[in-house]
């Protein structure tokens, strides 16, 4: 298949982490309303993308349902969601990538869509999320002509996903500081 048949962007779930706050559990697949949040965010970038990555360093079999391909991290022992951000935007054949982490259940289609006109308002920059004063590194959109400028950061051991993004011109989605579409599920009791 032709890169000419992918819409222009492409999707990336980050579920690769080893979830310490969960006992070890696999949090990409904890359930959120009912749902396995894997499922439920994959439902969401779906019709947004042409093509469906997901970060993952186990479980594959089942996070193959979702996606269109799965990407693991080039180093073991769960390196960070950097090495995530950089095995997605290896495979990435759109020209900007969406990047979510599976910790934020509760995201919505509406928040996408302001990142991806954010994008587009922006195409050759970086796209994050603020809430308050706080950012959300790993809920961006990366224009996939970042990935030389990751793979310099990579090499020189960079690992934090804010440092490298803020290190460059990006464009910023502005949100209340108690936006709900933020909550950050990490403890068993922060699910369902
Ligand atoms: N690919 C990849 N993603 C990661 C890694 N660590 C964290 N993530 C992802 O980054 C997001 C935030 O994860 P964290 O809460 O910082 O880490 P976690 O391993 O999921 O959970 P804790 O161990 O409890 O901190 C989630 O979407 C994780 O799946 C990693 O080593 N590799």
């Amino acid at each position: 298949m032709s890169n000419t048949s992918f819409a222009p962007v492409s999707g990336l779930l980050l579920a690769g982490g080893q979830g310490s706050r969960l006992g070890g559990r696999d949090k990409g697949l904890m359930q959120w309303r009912g749902e396995v949040v894997s499922a439920r965010l994959a439902s969401l970038l779906r019709p947004r993308v042409g093509q469906l990555l997901i970060s993952c360093n186990r479980n594959q079999a089942i996070y193959a349902q979702w996606a269109d391909q799965l990407v693991g991290d080039p180093l073991p022992d769960y390196p960070g969601p950097l090495a995530g951000m950089l095995a997605g935007l290896r495979a990435c054949r759109g020209s900007h990538l969406l990047v979510l982490p599976c910790d934020l259940p509760a995201l919505d289609g509406a928040l996408l869509d302001a990142l991806l006109a954010c994008s587009a308002a922006h195409p050759e920059q970086p796209c994050l999320v603020r809430a308050g004063e706080q950012w959300q590194p790993l809920l961006c959109v990366l224009p996939r002509n970042c990935l030389d400028s990751l793979e310099a950061c990579w090499a020189a051991d960079g690992r934090s996903p804010l440092r490298w993004l803020l290190g460059q011109t990006h464009g910023v989605v502005q949100l209340a500081a108690d936006d709900p579409r933020l909550h950050n599920a990490n403890q068993p009791q922060d699910w369902d």
